[in-house]
């Protein structure tokens, strides 16, 4: 029995006026009725058995507070005296955890226990406390947290308030709020400010948003290690403080995609809970200076141009982008680059492989990357140069309302490599069959002769913006001449902020940032009401 061994504190409790048998393990916290009886005062019998119970792992607890209960015997006794509840010895307590009710979507549930008296109660709390501040599971304790009051729907001062304060109290974390009065109001003061006291920073709203945090971050990083405009071959240094969202945005395709779910109090369980998971970063390059950092999508053409007409429409809200989408393929428009990419060398990796990114992913886990070596020395770079309708690069699946499934939904969130989806020359009824494949959950959006999918590791793109010489009528004296044709130039979609530089190398950083959030869990897979395998009571019965 070595699970025995990590038996921190075994009591007979009441829980929902029954006996149980609870243990607290190193790692979890366990609770059932027994086989064998137990009697009031907490003494039990040997060999006993859990006949049902639960488990619940000690990185699910939101927290364990004392909870002020009057006890049946004590109600009667003061209803005789005929004197109302005087403050009694706090005999019970109340465990906060992670409830899971479908869909990704994380709530708290309490479970209440009463102990046989105050000394016990007490000796309950500090354990599990102690546990929980145990430096293994880097729960936060000090969060800068910045609120883009103009994001999405514009409720994030709001969900703040109502629904992520209390729970932050409730864990014991101490968070400074800055409400933000301009764009790059978190980006430049995170550049500037002494960070030294926090754990992480976290905000409320949209990709957008985010991108501030991650901009700022990862500049402010790098300039402390003395790196500064980098050129490709140089070796980011990965920050100390982790960063993490609470959705607030339009699309919030980074929470969706790391939580599952774009659920304001989901986000804030996975903050809470301390897990974090490694996300790989694109570096987007101009010579030798980085222009930006870019984590979930970089696009050019059709949803460059989207973004940029969305702007016009941010008082609708979210709806914003269906309606500059429809806009959009109304005008069909074709752009032209040059595009030069290291693709992944193995080949079981790829945008169409059907795998997918899950908690504990061990595709990310096993992937090795040689990151020393020069990418520019490599001979296998090859190049695509075509018309497309659109471009994109994909670092993480980008799930969201508008693509549940995801943008690329077999991209990894920590295996190094971002997805090209080339929509080539098509015309306008196939674009839409490849678009509403995207947003549905249905069939494989790649399945067109004219999208074409790479898994790489860098690219470097070059807009192609005249095309030679094309000949054209001149209805004014009916003679046939020779001119230049000028292309169109999109801008760049960079996790929905808008790039205009067109000629980019980019290079994926392997895990360079990580993010408070378990990423999705396979559902398939949840146990709800079995014990983990390291309960002590079912490896006894095995
Ligand atoms: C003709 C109908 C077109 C519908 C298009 C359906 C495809 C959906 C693709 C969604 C793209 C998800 C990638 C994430 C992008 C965000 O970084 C960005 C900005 O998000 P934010 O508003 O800051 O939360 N949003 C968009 C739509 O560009
Ligand atoms: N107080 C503010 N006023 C105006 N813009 C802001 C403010 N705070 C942040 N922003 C900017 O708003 C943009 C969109 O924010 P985001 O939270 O992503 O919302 P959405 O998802 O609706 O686009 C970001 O570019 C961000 O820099
Ligand atoms: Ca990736």
């Amino acid at each position: 029995m070595e699970a025995a061994d990590n038996v921190l504190l075994k009591t007979v409790l009441i829980h929902n006026k029954k006996n149980c048998l609870v243990t607290l393990f190193s790692t979890h916290i366990c609770w059932g009725l027994m086989s064998c009886g137990a009697d009031a005062i907490g003494q039990y019998l040997e060999p006993f058995y859990y006949q049902r119970h639960e488990s619940v792992p000690i990185q699910e607890i939101i927290a364990i507070t004392p909870e002020k209960i009057q006890h049946a015997q004590e109600k009667k006794q003061n209803a005789s005296l005929g004197i109302e509840l005087i403050s009694l010895e706090t005999r019970s307590f109340c465990l906060h955890v992670v409830k899971r009710v479908g869909g990704h979507r994380w709530r708290v549930r309490k479970v209440i226990f009463d102990c046989p008296d105050g000394q016990a109660c007490g000796d309950w709390i500090d354990a599990v406390q102690s546990r929980l501040n145990s430096k293994e599971y880097g729960r936060p304790k000090h969060l800068l947290t910045f609120i883009n009051p103009f994001g999405g729907k514009r409720k994030a001062v709001k969900i703040y308030e109502e629904k992520i304060e209390p729970l932050f109290y409730l864990a014991g974390i101490a968070s400074e709020v800055i409400v933000t009065e301009r764009a790059n109001h978190a980006h430049d003061y995170i550049l500037e400010e002494d960070l030294r006291h926090y754990d992480g920073i976290i905000c409320v709203g949209g990709d957008g948003m985010f991108a501030e945090l991650l901009n700022g971050l990862l500049r402010r990083t790098q300039q402390d290690a003395g790196i500064h405009d980098a050129n490709q071959e140089t070796k980011l240094v990965n920050p100390r403080l982790k960063l993490g969202v609470i959705p607030g945005g339009s699309t919030d395709a980074v929470v969706y995609t790391t939580c599952g779910i774009n659920d304001p109090v989901t986000s804030a369980l996975h903050i809470i809970i301390g897990e974090t998971v490694g996300v790989d970063v694109c570096s987007i390059h101009q010579e030798n200076q980085i222009l930006r950092y870019c984590v979930s999508m970089l696009a050019y053409g059709y949803f460059g141009d989207v973004l940029i007409d969305s702007e016009k429409h941010r008082w609708m809200g979210p709806k914003r982008y269906d309606w500059s989408g429809f806009k959009r393929w109304c005008k069909k428009f074709v752009y032209e680059a040059e595009i030069s990419y290291l693709e992944c060398p193995d080949t079981r990796h790829h945008p169409r492989d059907g795998s997918r990114c899950f908690a504990g992913c061990e595709i990310c886990n096993s992937i090795q990357h040689s990151e020393g070596e020069s990418l520019y020395s490599d001979d296998k770079w090859q190049t695509f140069q075509g018309r497309f309708i659109s471009f994109q690069s994909i670092t993480m699946p980008c799930r969201c309302d508008l693509s549940p499934n995801g943008v690329s939904p077999s991209q990894h969130l920590s295996n190094g490599y971002t997805d090209l989806i080339i929509a080539k020359e098509c015309s306008q009824v196939d674009f839409l069959r490849h678009m509403w494949r995207v947003k549905s959950k249905t069939t494989d959006q790649f399945d067109f002769d004219f999208v074409e999918v790479h898994r790489v590791k860098a690219f470097k793109f070059r807009p192609i913006l005249e095309d030679g010489e094309d000949e054209e009528n001149d209805d004014s004296n009916g003679r046939q001449r020779l001119r230049t044709r000028q292309l169109r130039a999109s801008s760049w979609n960079c996790d929905g902020e808008v790039l205009t530089e067109g000629f980019i190398d980019v290079k994926v950083h392997h895990q360079l940032i990580k993010l408070f959030a378990r990423n999705i869990e396979d559902e398939r897979q949840l146990k709800t009401d079995f014990c983990e395998t390291s309960c002590y009571s079912c490896s006894a019965r095995r």
